[in-house]
């Protein structure tokens, strides 16, 4: 490793400083090799099976030959520099890049063994099972009550009023919520704080019984205290439901994760045990970024 000394000088005294590691020199796709994840990428009885998955914006491939078994009801977080896939990943587990016209997916992509891209297949009911919850809150211009109501009204989930008022509360409750929203469910959701606003997208995604939440940096739009309420959030979900959140920062993956996916330049480096990751990390690239020499 080279390191590097510098001279810091304070009330007059000039003291040598302690040697800071300088980044490796060696590009990085010299150490990747495509296709190759080291530590535990691979599941027992997974929930998502993904293999050799790339993608393609135009001509640029933003993914390249990623494999991952993503397991029942684990949390699984996905870090990397910028622009390193991570969202462009994330997208695949629900279709959420169809929307992105020059954007293409290859490879094979399972949830529970049945294919996510086959063309027959309903992309409604694949988002319900597959929910997301994004960087910025987005509540509709609606009442609260509206906000969580929709997705079950649209799916036909409840037959009477009392059934969607249940759902309602129940959704509410599992985003921790209720007790602040109980008594105002008919005003404006845009009229909530950044924090709330958020779990009210939680409680929204919750209300059609999915299977599984992708999480895009959720709390990046939010203060400390917001954050932690929605860390404390994705702990109690990960007894019902398979999650997985981009994330930049790693203290919050350290938190909230049962396993960590390091990305490089469209490559998936590692995959390990959350605390292998920071702790004693396989790969010299996951090393480097988490001890920040780059990112
Ligand atoms: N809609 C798009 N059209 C063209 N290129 C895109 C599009 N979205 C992403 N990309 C490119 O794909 C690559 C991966 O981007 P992506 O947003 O998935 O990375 P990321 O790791 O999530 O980044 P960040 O941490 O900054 O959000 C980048 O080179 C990005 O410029």
């Amino acid at each position: 490793m080279n390191t590097m000394n510098s001279t810091v000088t304070s009330n007059n005294e000039t003291t040598e400083a302690p040697a800071v590691p300088v980044q490796d020199e060696r590009p990085a796709e010299t150490i990747i090799q495509e296709g190759v994840t080291v530590g535990s990428p691979y599941a027992d009885d997974p929930k998502f099976k993904l293999r050799d998955v790339e993608v393609f914006y135009g001509e640029s491939r933003a993914i390249k030959k990623i494999s991952l078994d993503i397991a029942r009801n684990e949390v699984i977080a996905f870090i990397g520099p910028s622009g390193c896939g991570k969202s462009t990943f994330l997208r695949c587990l629900n279709r959420m890049n169809d929307s992105i016209d020059i954007c293409s997916v290859k490879g094979e992509l399972m949830l529970d063994d049945q294919n996510i891209y086959d063309p027959k297949r309903d992309v409604v009911e694949l988002r319900a099972r597959v929910g997301m919850v994004f960087q910025k809150p987005n509540p509709f211009p609606k009442s609260i009550y509206d906000n969580v109501a929709y997705g079950p009204r649209i799916h036909g989930l409840a037959n009477r009023k009392s059934d969607l008022d249940d759902i309602v509360e129940d959704s509410l409750r599992k985003a921790g919520l209720w007790n602040e929203v109980k008594d105002r469910l008919d005003a404006t959701a845009t009229g909530m704080s950044g924090g709330q606003q958020q779990r009210l997208c939680i409680a929204r995604a919750i209300a059609v019984s999915p299977e599984v939440i992708l999480m895009d940096e959720p709390c990046s739009a939010l203060d400390p205290i917001a954050t932690a309420k929605v860390e404390e959030l994705i702990a109690e979900m990960s007894e019902s439901y398979t999650i997985v959140i981009v994330t930049h920062s790693m203290q919050q993956a350290a938190r909230v994760s049962n396993r960590t996916a390091y990305f490089h330049l469209g490559h998936l480096v590692e995959v390990n045990e959350t605390d292998k990751v920071f702790t004693s990390p396989d790969h010299e690239l996951t090393e480097s970024y988490i001890t920040g020499r780059f990112g």
